[in-house]
């Protein structure tokens, strides 16, 4: 069997969400590894004013690809957009378009996908399971297509506490589904939508499923292979370490944290977040790519987690709210005490100091917007799921020594500790552009924040002590008695280590 670079020398590649961040990083790969394969093309949308031209012409100066343009300053002429919005129908491909992909691709990686939370079912069902049917109905018109790759999640399944690599009958049959919700309009689709997702947590995990569904009534006439990666999160190694560029997952929670605003989360303490990095799960992709031009199957990967606040607090974010220091608590009615204390008073209190200077309150809006973020996280770090991937030795046992350093995908070479100091700088750096140089500057600003913590506390006990203790013949009686038996142990203690000496 060819190696992998081998296999990619000579063929022409679609990808679909290259834009995103994992496809930015998929595209990256493979003009690296393989650089002799033939073209990327890729489906892109306009969006946010940009044309179609300008957003992949911004994307290819993006940091991620420097050391691709250093090796090879043309790179760019291997990347050949082609204009498409998914929603619509025909995925709002040309018909000169449509010629040209099936006369050449030879392998679809499908990334595309809504991966909000919170997305509407209509539109959730429109991208992540229509836009997967028509792009099956697109590679099947592909005359050299030998593999087709769908990028599904761990999660799709989440309804279950053991995951096997199998696809599991979808909850509902996507095609009924879709012509049901044809007739209704968004209101009724809003009401009923709990009632459809049933057990799973919310629209996307729910079309995710439905769609590997539909990519599995293709496995007849096409060569399928599902990968489905946990929670995506920085780079590894490749193309250097901690690269990130945006706020899902636990990212935001890394940077709500590190500017001290996220004091408290509920998550499992013992299992708190399978994450996987981006690179493992390109280098993944790209090898079943390869594998799958064999063989069809589905794969996905693992867990693990630790000390996220020393990263915080050894290389700071600017500006911080409070000095990072957040908590983990499973319990519903402790983590409730921890919002109001730590997150909801210091924001009435910030609020209250903004409108004593005369500027508009924003903190609690801030904090109405991280309680919605968070909670829609909770589902997911508050349980804990078992998932089988011998696949993954399998496709492991598979590689020659050299692919398997290329396209590595063994995470238990991975130092965990490392990875999570990585990814903290890589959120500092790359999705919040601060310079590593204003470390000191941050690091005096969190001393600052002590300096109040420690100034507010004295001040709100000396206030306490005001009314409660000095009002009240009760309340002093206490003191007192306390105040004694505190003397009268120092005391003890004195004594008794003069006695031992
Ligand atoms: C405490 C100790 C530490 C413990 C660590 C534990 C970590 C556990 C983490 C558990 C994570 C579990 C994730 C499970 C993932 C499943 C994996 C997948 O398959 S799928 C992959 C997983 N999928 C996901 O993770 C998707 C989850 N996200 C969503 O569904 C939505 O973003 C939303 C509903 C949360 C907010 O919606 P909405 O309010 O409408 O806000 P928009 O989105 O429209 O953004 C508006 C603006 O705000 C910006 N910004 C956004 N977030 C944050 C942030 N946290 N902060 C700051 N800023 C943020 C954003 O860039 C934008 O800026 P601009 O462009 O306007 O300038
Ligand atoms: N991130 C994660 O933690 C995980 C992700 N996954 C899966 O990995 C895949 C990639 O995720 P990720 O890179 O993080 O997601 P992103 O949100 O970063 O990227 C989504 C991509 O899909 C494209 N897209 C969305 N809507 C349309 C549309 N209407 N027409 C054309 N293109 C569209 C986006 O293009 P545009 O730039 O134009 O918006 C973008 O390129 C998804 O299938 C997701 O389900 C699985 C597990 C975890």
């Amino acid at each position: 069997m060819a190696s992998i670079t081998e296999y990619y020398a000579g063929k022409s590649v679609l990808i679909t969400g290259a834009t995103g961040f994992m496809g930015k990083v998929l595209v990256e790969k493979l003009l690296w590894s393989c650089p002799d394969v033939k073209a990327l093309y890729i489906l892109v949308r306009p969006k946010a004013g940009q044309t179609m031209e300008q957003r992949v012409s911004h994307m290819m100066k993006c940091k991620l690809f420097d050391r691709v343009r250093e090796a090879n300053p043309d790179f760019h002429k291997k990347i050949i957009p082609i204009s498409s919005e998914l929603t619509q129908p025909g995925l709002s491909i040309s018909p000169e378009d449509v010629e040209k992909l099936s006369a050449c691709i030879n392998i679809v990686f499908h990334c595309a996908a809504t991966i909000r939370f919170d997305e509407p079912l209509k539109h959730a069902l429109q991208l992540n399971v229509i836009a997967t049917q028509e792009l099956l109905s697109l590679a099947q018109r592909m005359h050299h297509l030998e593999a087709f790759i769908h990028i599904s999640t761990a999660y799709a399944n989440c309804n279950r506490k053991h995951i096997d690599e199998v696809i599991y009958p979808p909850p509902v049959e996507p095609k009924k589904l879709i012509e049901s919700l044809e007739w209704m309009d968004d209101g009724i689709v809003q009401d009923i939508t709990p009632r459809l997702i049933g057990d799973r947590p919310n629209t996307y995990t729910y079309t995710k499923a439905l769609a590997e569904y539909v990519v599995q009534q293709e496995q007849d006439k096409l060569n399928i292979g599902i990968i489905r990666p946990s929670i995506v999160g920085a780079s590894w190694q490749e193309p250097f370490p901690g690269w990130i560029d945006n706020f899902n997952g636990p990212s935001g929670v890394f940077i709500a944290a590190g500017k001290g605003i996220l004091r408290t989360m509920r998550a499992n303490n013992d299992a708190v977040a399978d994450l996987i990095p981006v690179d493992v799960v390109v280098n993944l992709t790209l090898a079943v790519g390869w594998y799958t031009a064999v063989k069809t199957y589905c794969l996905y990967p693992f867990k693990a987690f630790s000390k996220l606040v020393l990263c915080l607090k050894r290389n700071p974010l600017e500006q911080a709210f409070r000095r990072p220091n957040a908590n983990i608590t499973s319990n519903y009615l402790i983590n409730q005490y921890w919002i109001l204390v730590s997150h909801k008073f210091p924001a009435l209190i910030y609020d209250l100091f903004l409108r004593l200077c005369g500027q508009k309150p924003q903190m609690m809006r801030i904090f109405n917007r991280l309680h919605k973020a968070i909670g829609l996280l909770e589902y997911f770090s508050s349980q804990d799921w078992e998932w089988n991937s011998d696949n993954i030795s399998m496709l492991m046992s598979q590689l020659t020594p050299e692919d398997r350093t290329m396209f590595n995908f063994d995470v238990r070479q991975l130092n965990w500790p490392e990875y999570i100091e990585n990814y903290c700088i890589g959120t500092k750096k790359y999705v919040l552009n601060e310079d590593m140089s204003d470390i000191p500057a941050a690091r005096q600003h969190l001393r600052k924040l002590r300096n109040i913590r420690y100034t507010f506390n004295t001040l709100l006990v000396v206030f306490i002590w005001r009314v409660f203790i000095a009002r009240s013949q009760m309340a002093r009686n206490i003191w007192y008695f306390v105040v004694n038996l505190c003397f009268k142990f120092l005391s003890y203690f004195r004594a008794s280590s003069t006695l031992t000496n």
